[in-house]
């Protein structure tokens, strides 16, 4: 649609919104991999040393609140831009469907994650550091998903 200054806007903004996508996706997945590791740390370590539990509990929350939170807010936001800017999305093929329910299944181990910091606080966290390993390979696969969906186009 051509002419249209909405759609012409779009297409202008479109390579930068990507770039800003990706930047952001990037941050984003850095912290969905380095907490449940903080996870892992905090339930093996941390009661051997005094004062430790404090820095666990304000490295986990800095991490969430600073980084994971802003960079998923504009990974959604960039990525919805894109979603309607006509053209770059063909609803016709698998692809955009199993990128968009590897996202959900992403934004889901964020919600995860902020639950199981909340436990920490709250000194009710049950689980182990090999069940926070275990979890640690949540936003591996769904990454593999996600890229090859957005690569292959499939
Ligand atoms: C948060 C919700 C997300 C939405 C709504 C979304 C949507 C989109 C859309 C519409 C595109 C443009 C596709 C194209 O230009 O052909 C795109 C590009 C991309 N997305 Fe996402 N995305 C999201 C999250 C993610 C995540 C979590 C990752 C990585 C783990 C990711 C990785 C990428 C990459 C690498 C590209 C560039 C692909 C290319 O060059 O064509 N996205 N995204």
């Amino acid at each position: 649609m051509p002419g249209n200054p909405m759609t012409d806007l779009l297409f202008t903004l479109y390579p930068w919104v990507k770039s800003l996508h990706i930047m952001a996706v990037i941050s984003w997945m850095a912290g969905l991999f380095y907490l449940p590791r903080l996870f892992v740390y905090h339930v093996e370590k941390a009661q051997a040393v005094d004062g430790a539990p404090e820095i666990f509990f304000e490295m986990e929350e800095k991490l969430l609140r600073v980084i994971m939170r802003p960079a998923m807010i504009v990974a959604w936001v960039c990525g919805l831009i894109m979603v309607f800017t006509p053209g770059i999305v063909g609803w016709d093929w698998a692809w955009p469907w199993v990128k968009g329910a590897a996202v959900i299944g992403m934004t889901w181990f964020h919600h995860w994650l902020m639950a199981r910091r909340k436990d920490f606080v709250e000194g009710r966290n049950t689980l182990t550091g090999r069940q926070y390993r275990m979890m640690n390979e949540v936003p591996t696969v769904l990454m593999v998903i996600i890229v090859l969906a957005v690569i292959l186009k499939f």
